[in-house]
């Protein structure tokens, strides 16, 4: 960025277009705190106390300490944070009361990037302007000429091929990552955008040319309202408005270049090189020492007391107030229906393309995943080599290599639990803008991860143990071995993906999906005779995929052996007739559609589980 541009002049005649003004009004919003270790709920805390104001065109900073609420006033009035602890309040954009659906009208870049670290700069960008602009009124061309223009406004053209960056994969830089957040909202053309400390994070320099691009937008026609933590100089003086907060009050609300005048007039006086921005932190810390007297009416502070008396706070309580009187009634909170640009099936095209070019990205996994199969499959090959049918190591070689393979096709799946974890602050973020239904990236997340990382993996890992172990040589018999050993993989990781989609952490997801793994596998029926012992628990079996695959393995290695053969296996046979296991053929299928039960349950339970994530801050 030119230093001619970084020197715009903040004043009315630079305005090329003027954004909208946003008001609100008498805004309380409570959290309740939960206390105790059963979370018991505590008292109601008020982080925003019946607060109002006005933020104008052009660039609005919202400063305060730490804690004061600066993020929770942006979250209200974006529409972002949870309507549950909202007591009541407005907010109007150019004199016309809002609902929460501003935040699908409006953008909002949030303080941690959230991106598709695989993707580059430019396909992040066509991504969201595919998700997010009608295809009815946007041409192919059009998006990819509006993608253009945004990177180029935003001096991402260099970087425009460059990946986001992943643990894997070294990316751009900060600014540029920052720069692109910008550039997925901007895709829409919003009038209001809203940053949640833009600046964090970022070196000097780089905090310069941000809050020096958002100067410049907010000269054509965009309202600019950010929270920020002490900007230095060079930053400050691009600031327009000013709303200086204080635990969850506003202690001046203004014009930035007319705060430092209005602090003289309370007796606060800066010193010479003294940062503006730090020295009414100071002020509001109460650091900074007044020559004046202020009292504190009801115990209130004299800050807030004296901006309540002001003339800019008394005047603007009126302009608000008129407006108030225009429109009954508060902010409708509840009930608004997301209304998605695209349908369904175009959602679920862009969804699976990306989810694709990720996997293809970040092999690592499926490399690792392949490796295994390879690995595995050689190795129970090679245990258990060309077994033969004579008793008793034809019995116990099959019930050791059945047990192996399920033990190894169930527990190969515990890596699936990062499936929801890992993108779920950019699966927020998303849905929440309204890029697409959770559906839609159910679907692809789970289309995208069964086919290439479960099913052919399984296929070839049957293909290699089956013949290597000399199981019965009918191709019709290997095809059910792989059908059980795919819909039992399949089984294991519904499971997975049912945790994932619950808890947020790794390492809990980690422990809650090893539990009814090793549950399944002692309830399998192989190393515990249910008839005899924990009986009281033997309803546990009915779950178990260890149960449903096995079975289904000795059923399809055990039915058509040759007479004089099964003669020789009679024990064998009596001892899983002891277990429960019908060799007929709807027996065989039965623990498939078992299988498959267990399946459609978790992924359905990891679907609602997906629905009921928070949206709110
Ligand atoms: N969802 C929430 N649950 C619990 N406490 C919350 C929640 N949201 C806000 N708070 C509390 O409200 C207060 C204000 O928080 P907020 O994040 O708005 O402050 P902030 O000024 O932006 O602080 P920082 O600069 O540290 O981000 C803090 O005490 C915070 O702990």
């Amino acid at each position: 960025m030119s230093n001619k541009e970084k020197s715009v002049h903040v004043g009315e005649e630079c305005f090329q277009q003027h954004g909208p003004t946003l008001m609100f009004s008498n805004i309380k919003y409570c959290i309740q705190e939960r206390v105790g270790l059963l979370c018991k709920k505590g008292p109601e805390k008020v982080i925003l106390k019946d607060i109002s104001g006005i933020l104008k065109p052009g660039m609005n900073a919202i400063m305060g300490p730490t804690g004061s609420g600066k993020t929770s006033l942006l979250d209200v009035i974006a529409g972002r944070k949870d309507p549950a602890g909202l007591r009541h309040g407005t907010v109007f954009v150019d004199g016309r009361p809002v609902t929460n659906d501003l935040r699908l009208t409006s953008a909002y870049v949030v303080q941690d990037d959230v991106l598709m670290g695989t993707l580059s700069v430019r396909e992040n960008l066509l991504f969201s302007a595919n998700l997010r602009l009608d295809p009815k009124n946007h041409s192919s061309a059009d998006k990819q000429s509006r993608v253009e223009n945004i990177l180029e406004e935003l001096g991402l053209t260099e970087c425009a091929n460059t990946k986001i960056g992943t643990d894997f994969i070294r990316g751009v830089s900060g600014g540029e990552r920052k720069r692109c957040s910008i550039g997925m909202e901007l895709i829409t053309a919003p009038s209001l955008l809203f940053l949640d400390e833009p600046t964090t994070g970022l070196d000097a320099y780089t905090a310069n040319c941000i809050i020096s691009l958002l100067h410049k937008l907010s000269r054509n026609g965009k309202t600019v309202i950010f929270s920020i933590h002490q900007p230095r100089y060079s930053i400050f003086e691009q600031f327009d408005q000013l709303t200086l907060m204080h635990k969850g009050d506003v202690v001046y609300a203004g014009k930035a270049d007319k705060a430092l005048e209005y602090f003289s007039l309370l007796g606060y006086q800066i010193k010479a090189f003294n940062n503006p921005a730090d020295f009414f932190l100071d002020i509001i810390n109460g650091e900074a020492e007044s020559t004046l007297e202020l009292p504190a009416t009801d115990g209130n502070n004299p800050l807030l007391v004296q901006f309540r008396k002001s003339p800019q706070c008394q005047q603007e309580f009126e302009e608000v107030e008129q407006v108030c009187q225009a429109f009954e009634g508060g902010l409708k909170t509840k009930g608004e229906k997301v209304d998605y640009v695209t349908s369904f099936f175009y959602q679920m095209r862009i969804l699976s393309h990306r989810a694709v070019l990720n996997l293809l990205r970040t092999p690592q996994t499926s490399y690792a995943q392949w490796a295994l199969t390879v690995f595995f499959a050689l190795l129970v090959g090679l245990i258990y080599y060309q077994i033969p049918l004579t008793l008793p190591e034809g019995l116990q070689n099959r019930s050791g290599a059945f047990f192996f393979l399920v033990i190894n096709v169930v527990f190969s799946n515990l890596g699936a639990v990062e499936l929801f974890i890992k993108e779920r602050s950019v699966f927020i973020h998303e849905n929440a803008n309204g890029y697409y239904r959770t559906s839609v990236y159910f679907l692809s997340k789970i289309g995208a991860d069964l086919l290439p990382n479960r099913i052919v993996p399984n296929i070839f890992f049957s293909a290699i143990s089956y013949y290597m172990m000399g199981l019965k040589p009918a191709f019709l018999s290997f095809l059910c071995f792989t059908l059980t050993m795919t819909l039992t993989s399949i089984g294991a990781v519904s499971v997975a993906f049912m945790v994932s989609a619950t808890v947020n952490s790794l390492a809990m997801a980690n422990l809650l999906v090893a539990l009814p793994f090793v549950i399944m596998m002692v309830f399998g029926g192989f190393l515990v005779n249910l008839n005899n012992m924990l009986s009281w628990l033997s309803w546990l079996e009915w779950i178990s995929i260890f149960k449903y695959g096995m079975n289904a393995m000795f059923i399809t290695e055990m039915t058509g052996q040759p007479h004089a053969r099964m003669h020789k296996i009679d024990p064998f046979k009596n001892q899983n007739i002891r277990q429960g296991i019908d060799y007929s053929r709807w027996g065989f299928w039965q623990n498939q559609v078992a299988l498959i039960g267990i399946s459609s349950v978790c992924l359905v339970v990891a679907y609602i589980q997906l629905r009921r994530i928070k949206r709110w801050k």
